[in-house]
């Protein structure tokens, strides 16, 4: 038995899509293999609420479910909009207007713990001890169902059910004392992944998690402050960008600068998502010294000289897979082409709500120009097979297009392990990679080789300056740097899977 149950894939008839057309969008807006999420925040510029609008344009790649934005003009109370959808689909004008302030923070969400709902929407904002605060956050809280049950037990109300909610409550305890302080408080509890960005009322404060999960870069534009998680958004606003945030840093940034309140873990605890170089960051970020696309060009590299081949074309699966076909046709000396056009108005591929959507949204993702291949013998290079959607469909294509051969490279290792640190992968069984070997892989994608980029060629394309820097690797390898309990997921908060503990 050559293929698991939940990776067969129905055929779809037009019919059967026409239904389709009418579920609600954020039931279809599932990006793979589940995104994560974007934080961005301004701190003394009189431009606060446009430079976030755009700052999250940039970061839209980073999640499509909710946006939202908080300004403060330091005087009158926060004013937040969010909503459902896009950045383009929140902010209409009318949005905009009601916002102002030389203070703001911006998220845009993708789900990782708690439901895609406007009440799970970020910045969170409330109004506790510390006065008012907004919260934006990426990454994945893993103990925030045991804080969670212990805040409640003392009489906590919550209003979402993300793990995010669980820092503010935190927060709300340390009455009486400075907001820096009880922040600090607060992140001391709270393990796991986060890149956070908090407004106080006349600061704001910024972390990132002692192993750095994600990313958080700090810049300056005029006389103001800007924080994002990517660059991407620094080089659209002239930002000038000043540093990154280092693993396990926390700062204030407030009217006299910026101050750090925690100093850095050093560099060699850290463990970076490795998987931010090979398909979440944008190829424009340059995240700790890295370009994100040079270390793609580099896994391509890696990958020609691991699993060469003889072959008349390289092509991309677009847009992750570029670079690294880029890279494997300049180490291969293999021309390269687009042979696949894909259409930009869908977004990153969805992986919900049922395989017959994810199905279906793989052929309105990508065309392929059929004569660039016919007769040709292809090597398709794609930064990672999750569910193997994308690549069986794929070759199918190529097939049927007349291409005489055709090879699949993948410029990272096989997806076997979940993500537990702010990206939604879906659970192990559900991995190509965790349910096939390589033979049966390739014989359920039905191509005639299949190469997968080994840890040490990734770890080598991701070479940073500081050498002694370390990844994390663990959807890979299954060696995770941050303990969590057995049986996390998804819906943990969801009210009825609370497990209250006794009262102390
Ligand atoms: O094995 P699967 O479950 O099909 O998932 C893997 C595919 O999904 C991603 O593309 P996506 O459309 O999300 O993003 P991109 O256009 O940025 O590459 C990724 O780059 C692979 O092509
Ligand atoms: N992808 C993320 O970083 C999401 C942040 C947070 N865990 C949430 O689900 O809202
Ligand atoms: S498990 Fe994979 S996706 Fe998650 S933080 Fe580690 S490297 Fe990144």
């Amino acid at each position: 038995m050559d293929r698991p149950t939940p990776l067969l894939t129905p055929s779809l008839s037009i019919l059967t899509l026409v239904p389709l057309c009418f579920v609600r969008y954020e039931s279809l807006v599932r990006l793979y293999p589940g995104e994560e999420c974007g934080v961005f925040a301004v701190c003394g510029h009189p431009n606060a609420v446009t430079l976030s609008t755009y700052g999250l344009y940039a970061l839209q790649h980073r999640g499509e479910e909710s946006a939202g934005i908080a300004a403060s003009d330091g005087k009158h109370p926060f004013r937040i909009h969010r909503g459902m959808g896009l950045v383009s689909q929140v902010f209409d004008s009318a949005a905009l207007a009601s916002l102002s302030g030389s203070m703001a923070i911006g998220h845009v969400r993708y789900s990782t713990t708690g439901s895609s709902n406007l009440m799970n929407a970020q910045p969170i904002a409330v109004v506790c001890s510390q006065g008012e605060l907004a919260l934006a956050h990426n990454g994945d809280i893993v103990n925030a169902s045991e804080l969670r049950a212990r805040l409640e037990n003392r009489g906590s109300i919550f209003q979402t059910t993300t793990d995010s909610e669980v820092i503010l409550h935190l927060m709300a305890q340390r009455v009486g004392k400075p907001v820096e302080e009880a922040f600090l408080w607060a992140l001391d509890q709270t393990e796991g992944a986060y890149a956070l960005v908090l407004m106080a009322k006349d600061k704001i404060l910024a972390a990132r998690d002692p192993q750095g999960f994600r990313p958080l870069s700090l810049g300056r534009l005029d006389d103001g402050y800007i924080l994002s998680s990517e660059t991407c958004a620094f080089d659209l606003l002239h930002v000038q960008f000043l540093r990154d945030i280092a693993p396990g840093e926390v700062i204030s940034i407030d009217g006299d600068g910026v101050h750090v309140l925690r100093a850095p873990r050093p560099i060699e605890t850290a463990a970076f998502c490795i998987f931010e170089y090979v398909y979440f960051a944008r190829p424009d970020s340059t995240i700790h010294g890295i370009n994100v696309s040079q270390a793609r060009i580099q896994m391509g590299r890696e990958l020609a000289r691991l699993y060469p081949v003889e072959a008349d074309l390289v092509i991309p699966v677009p847009d992750s897979g570029n670079y690294a076909a880029l890279g494997f046709s300049e180490e291969s000396g293999i021309p390269f082409n687009f042979a696949f056009v894909r259409n930009h108005y869908i977004g990153r591929t969805f992986l919900q709500p049922t395989q017959l959507i994810r199905d279906f949204n793989v052929r309105i993702k990508l065309n392929l120009v059929q004569e660039s291949v016919r007769g040709k013998r292809v090597v398709v290079v794609d930064d990672s097979i999750v569910r193997g959607t994308t690549a069986r469909a794929r070759v199918a294509n190529l097939r049927e297009a007349g291409a005489s051969e055709v090879h699949i490279r993948v410029s990272c290792p096989p997806h076997r392990f979940a993500c537990h640190y702010g990206i939604d992968f879906p659970d192990p069984g559900s991995l190509l990679a965790n349910q096939l070997t390589l033979e049966r892989i390739q014989s359920y994608l039905n191509a005639d080789s299949i190469g997968y980029l080994n840890i040490d060629g990734l770890l080598r394309a991701c070479g940073s300056p500081e050498s002694s820097m370390g990844f994390c690797t663990a959807c890979f390898t299954g060696r995770y740097p941050v303990a969590f309990r057995r049986g996390l997921h998804k819906e943990i908060l969801e009210r009825n899977q609370l497990t209250p503990l006794a009262a102390k």
